[in-house]
């Protein structure tokens, strides 16, 4: 590609250009029909930003403060599974990218590197930890006191994966094997082997992890860590209320980047009837569809404490590794800067809901 990358669209189009099939297969692709996939970006366009103006924005300040660290702006890296594929230091680049911009990096259970190297690579950086539950629940115990002793300040448990979503291009591809490179952080668990014959991923996922868990495992893991506790994968109220009363301390509105259960609403369709129903007990985030600072906007406009992106930093780190993803969280930060000034808002606290309207009955969206 000629000319210089100035969106997470133009790094996408790069990343698309140089990746092997399968594997931008398994980054790009969702669940079923992927209509969410689809709608997770195309819902964003259907709320419009209501501009302000003569209201002297001179001096603008992104920062905010998430379970009371403070951050640089509130847009962080959202769990993703095998980084290595996109570039040799995979999550490594990755955190340290979060670390140089001030934001908060999750790391996900499945990464090609292990917890140890992740917070040793970015020690200053507030890491979180996504954690998968294993059916095996030494495992989980494991994970959970790894991460407390590297440091990791919050467990994201995501609850939307029972049983794996139905990828119809993985399954035609018989995806990727995962022993090159391993899941570095259950490597040791005699757990790294997967069957290509036998179902490849989804069967490997199901036969791990735990599709028996409820709201009383919840409760468990709030006995055995100190660290707050994150819910990812709320999509409607009724979870939000339920997350609420298991006393978590935070819930991350997420439909899994559309990959696990397609025909769902887009992410930042269901934000505000949660936001509503958490009645401000508890943080709400958003991650999903999220490709520009105004997408950010409308997120905080709607009630989201912070977002996550996924995709954009698999594209930056395609791209040119840790400078890659700086790059695609700078141009985030530079979009919303730009959102803010023409609403009228000088910091993060100004944004209102009056800011942004849902267009109704657009046909075409
Ligand atoms: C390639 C890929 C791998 C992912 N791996 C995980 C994972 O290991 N754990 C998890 O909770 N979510 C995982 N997700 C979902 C992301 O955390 C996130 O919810 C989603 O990517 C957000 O949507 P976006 O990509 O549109 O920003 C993955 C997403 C992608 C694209
Ligand atoms: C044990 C491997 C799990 C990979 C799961 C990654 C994931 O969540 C995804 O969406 O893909």
């Amino acid at each position: 590609m000629s000319g210089k990358l100035v969106c997470v669209d133009d790094y996408e189009k790069y990343a698309a250009s140089v990746l092997p099939k399968n594997t931008l297969e398994f980054y790009k692709g969702g669940a079923g029909e992927e209509t969410t996939l689809i709608d997770n970006k195309r819902a964003f366009l259907r709320y419009k930003l209501r501009p302000r103006f003569l209201r002297d924005v001179s001096k603008r300040d992104l920062s905010t403060a998430v379970l009371e660290e403070k951050i640089s702006f509130p847009v962080g890296i959202s769990p993703v599974a095998m980084q290595k594929l996109a570039s040799p230091e995979g999550e490594q680049a990755s955190v340290r990218a979060a670390e140089s911009v001030n934001t908060i990096f999750i790391l996900s259970t499945a990464a090609n590197s292990s917890i140890e190297e992740v917070a040793k690579a970015a020690p200053k950086c507030i890491k979180w930890f996504q954690l998968y539950i294993f059916k095996d629940r030494s495992v989980t115990k494991n994970l959970i006191q790894r991460a407390e002793k590297a440091g990791f300040k919050a467990i994201v448990v995501t609850i939307d994966t029972p049983v794996f979503g139905l990828r119809r291009a993985n399954m035609r591809n018989q995806l990727i094997s995962s022993k090159d490179p391993p899941y570095k952080n259950f490597d040791d668990q005699g757990m790294n082997t997967i069957d290509d014959k036998a179902g490849g991923l989804a069967a490997y996922v199901n036969k791990l992890f735990d599709d028996s868990l409820k709201w009383e495992d919840i409760a468990w893991l709030k006995t055995i860590t100190t660290l707050p506790i994150i819910l990812k994968g709320v999509m409607t109220a009724e979870d939000a209320i339920l997350s609420v009363h298991a006393k978590v301390d935070g819930i991350l509105v997420s439909n899994h980047g559309a990959r696990q259960l397609d025909g769902t609403f887009a992410t930042i369709d269901v934000l505000e009837e949660i936001v509503k129903a958490v009645d401000n007990k508890i943080e709400v985030y958003l991650d999903g569809g999220i490709r520009d600072g105004t997408d950010v906007f409308k997120a905080l406009a709607l009630g989201a404490k912070m977002v996550f992106m996924g995709r954009p930093a698999l594209w930056g780190l395609v791209h040119d590794g840790e400078e890659g993803v700086k790059k695609v969280l700078n141009i985030v930060k530079h979009e919303l800067d730009t959102a803010l000034a023409l609403c009228g808002c000088c910091d993060i606290g100004d944004i209102r809901r009056d800011m942004v309207a849902k267009q109704c009955c657009q046909s075409k969206l």
